[in-house]
């Protein structure tokens, strides 16, 4: 164990934090310590220790509590999609506990919340790093934050920033070729990779789109109340929108799917008669502070129609930049490239943490 350990809380054992991928697998960094883990960084063992699962997991008061009396600076890691957990990082803040974390939740729900978890880090000097919010391990925000922080003005961001929608899109309604798969198997596929979010509905629902898209506008200066103060196209058949959200309701609407692959099947048509491709996109225009998320008709040889897999396509445009804006592109979905962006704040918190 190095001079100055330090501790991490990690909540949440699922496709980004598998078992059989370590924390910070391949860094040449050592002398981390998970808090219940032994040997530290296993998540096999965490997995499996009923403190540590959600049934028998401490309510987060008394996670911070705990953390907070590790023997150094402590870090929480949230590897679920909890809103209860995320609405409790400023108690882990405030008491100098750092959050590193992919779950959205936090950042993008009131703005309340937001603002609260920026100053409750000020207040416990902590840190708080999210870059597998927006594009799994792109860098995505830190490129974001870089262009704010130095001082240039962003005018606006456009692009691909759902990995399920990209995939579902690229594999259904392909720019060159064609496709005779069914949307519902595509979709399917798209949660077996571990593309989708723990419930795909709020993938299809457009919502996963709205929530990241609500954490770059604020990142960019705008004060964005919720992510649903905006419109939002869903892909949830009508007949379908009432399931509940639990986890029949999950497996209700992967059942019954198939029954509407006509609609979706229309949609694509409808494109295809104009020569063009459909795809979900999302864009934030910062003057006019106008937030979209929905469908939208593409040529086949824009750089759009041509993505593959669950690649992610994302636009700055700055006064710095000018016409030709600073692009991010590549897979922004999948278990491996999220966990490489936790990975990477985790680096860089412990780098920043004395
Ligand atoms: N997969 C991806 O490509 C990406 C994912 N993300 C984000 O990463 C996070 C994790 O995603 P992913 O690993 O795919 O999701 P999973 O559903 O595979 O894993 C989440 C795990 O967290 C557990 N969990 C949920 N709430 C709690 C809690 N309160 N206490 C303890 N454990 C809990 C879940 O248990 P149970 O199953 O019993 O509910 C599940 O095992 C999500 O926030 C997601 O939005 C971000 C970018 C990309
Ligand atoms: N479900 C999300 C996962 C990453 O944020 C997506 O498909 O983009
Ligand atoms: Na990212």
């Amino acid at each position: 164990m190095s001079a100055n350990p330090i501790y991490l809380g990690v909540v949440g054992v699922g496709g980004v934090a598998r078992p059989s991928r370590p924390l910070l697998a391949d860094s040449p960094r050592s002398g981390t310590g998970l808090f219940a883990g032994d040997p530290p960084g296993d998540w096999a063992t965490a997995s499996a220790t009923p403190s540590l699962n959600k049934t028998g997991a401490l309510p987060a008061e008394e996670m911070a509590t705990y953390l907070a009396s590790a023997p150094g600076r402590a870090i929480l890691v949230d590897n679920t999609s909890d809103i209860n957990l995320a609405r409790s990082y400023p108690t882990f803040l405030k008491k100098g506990i750092s959050v590193v974390t992919p779950n959205k939740k936090g950042f993008s729900d009131d703005l309340s919340l937001w603002k609260e978890i920026f100053s409750s880090a000020a207040q416990g000097k902590a840190l708080v790093y999210h870059e597998s919010t927006v594009g799994a391990g792109l860098p995505v925000l830190s490129t974001l934050k870089d262009l704010v922080a130095t001082g240039d003005k962003v005018t606006r961001i456009e692009g691909v920033f759902s990995g399920t929608l990209s995939f579902l899109f690229n594999t259904f309604a392909p720019a060159s070729g064609s496709s005779n798969a069914q949307w519902s198997a595509v979709v399917t596929q798209a949660k077996e990779l571990g593309y989708t979010e723990p419930d795909p509905r709020d993938d299809l629902n457009g919502m996963d789109v709205a929530r990241k898209l609500t954490i770059l506008a604020r990142l960019a200066g705008l004060e964005v109340s919720r992510p649903d103060s905006f419109p939002i196209e869903s892909l949830i058949p009508a007949e379908l929108a009432s399931l509940p959200s639990s986890a029949d309701g999950i497996s209700q609407f992967m059942t019954r799917l198939p029954e509407f692959d006509a609609q979706m099947a229309n949609i694509k048509d409808a494109a295809e008669k104009e020569g063009k491709v459909v795809r979900y996109v999302g864009s934030i225009d910062v003057a006019s502070k106008a937030v979209k998320v929905g469908l939208q008709y593409f040529d086949k040889d824009s750089a759009i129609a041509g993505l593959k897999g669950s690649d992610n396509i994302i636009s700055f445009y700055t006064k710095r930049y000018g016409a030709n804006p600073v692009i991010v592109q590549g897979a922004g979905a999948g278990g491996e490239v999220t966990a490489m962006g936790v990975s990477t704040d985790l680096l860089k918190v412990m780098e920043r943490l004395h």
